[in-house]
């Protein structure tokens, strides 16, 4: 985002004010917590919908406050499917910056209704028209590593051989990397290839946005991630990546010859790599993602008497700050 108005030097004598980029990145991280804490009352209550309707509703309240010119890129889908955060709709205030914005209120709908881990709320935003657009294509195959293994990793190489170079960059043995994967049928294969290369595998079985971001992370555990997920997915964690230093390569991998025509008449190339800055190109990039179930990555919401909990990671590109924050709501209900 460019500098703009907000930024006005301050009169002499006066402390400066604040960058607005860094004001942003504080605005976007009460969008995540709102919507973490509003699917937060839907854990384990076994119904995926209700909670993502939640977030989705939360978040778009929420984000139409923030300091921003933004247009929905990644959304909940096409307008006449989604009546809220729908691809092309725009959000913000209308003050600040012109922006492609990526919402996921609920990465993992049935982590949430089933209680389980990492589940998380998430938002992206970088300058406008440097978003991929994902509409073409579902899934989207996909290799993401953290800063140390970035430069040697190659998604057209086998398995092993990238688990090697992972290994040797990162100065452990092959038998100590751990890749995590979808447990996901068609992934009988890569698991096969893993497992022959003598790594270890940690199946998720939903959440590969979080997955990404911990093989970035140390103390996850997580050294690689590996397989087919979802495109908009890939594209959110591309914007992780970018304010973490990681990588991910990815592959369009239609479903069936009927994605795969869509995809080649909109002039898809489907050999082509995409690399973390084809799925994002722009230079200033922010990524939050707040906690709605308790996980490796964050901790989840977490409701006491009247007050609420949250965790969230907070990360802009162009500064290369990750911040961490945790938040005590006392009054929830008035979060928004
Ligand atoms: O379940 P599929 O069709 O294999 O898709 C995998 C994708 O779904 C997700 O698990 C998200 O699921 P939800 O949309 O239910 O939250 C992604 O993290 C992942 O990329």
């Amino acid at each position: 985002m460019t500098t703009d108005a907000r930024h006005a030097s301050s009169p002499p004598g006066t402390a400066p004010a604040p960058h607005p980029d860094r004001n942003l990145a504080l605005e976007l991280v009460r969008v995540t917590e709102a919507a973490a804490m509003a699917a937060g009352r839907w854990v384990g209550r076994g119904d995926k919908n209700g909670a993502d309707g939640a977030a989705v509703k939360a978040m778009r309240t929420l984000v139409s406050t923030v300091s921003m010119n933004g247009v929905v890129v990644i959304g909940e889908g096409e307008k006449d499917e989604a009546p809220m955060l729908y691809n092309g709709e725009r959000v913000g205030d209308g003050t600040g910056a012109e922006c492609d914005v990526a919402v996921d209120p609920v990465d993992g709908t049935t982590l949430t209704a089933k209680g389980m881990a990492n589940a998380v709320a998430v938002l992206a935003v970088a300058d406008r028209g440097t978003m991929f657009d994902p509409s073409a294509v579902f899934y989207m195959d996909k290799l993401v590593c953290g800063p140390e293994a970035a430069d040697y990793v190659d998604i057209t190489a086998p398995a092993a051989v990238n688990i090697r170079r992972v290994a040797k960059a990162k100065g452990s043995s092959v038998e100590d990397v751990t890749v995590m994967v979808l447990d996901r049928p068609r992934h009988e294969g890569l698991v096969k290839e893993i497992r022959e290369a003598g790594a270890r595998i940690k199946f998720i079985t939903d959440g590969d946005v979080a997955g990404a971001i911990m093989t970035a992370r140390a103390g996850t555990g997580v050294d690689l991630l590996m397989g087919i997920g979802g495109t908009p997915e890939g594209i959110i964690a591309a914007c992780a990546m970018k304010c973490m230093g990681g990588v991910i390569q990815g592959r369009l991998w239609p479903k069936d010859d009927a994605e795969r025509q869509k995809a080649l008449d909109a002039g898809h190339d489907l050999d082509r790599v995409l690399t973390t800055d084809d799925l994002v190109s722009g230079e200033n990039v922010f990524f939050v993602a707040t906690g709605i179930t308790d996980g490796e990555l964050l901790r989840g919401v977490h409701y006491r008497q009247a007050t609420a909990t949250t965790s969230s990671l907070v990360m802009r590109s162009k500064s290369g700050t990750i911040r961490e924050i945790h938040s005590v709501y006392r009054h929830p209900s008035l979060a928004q």
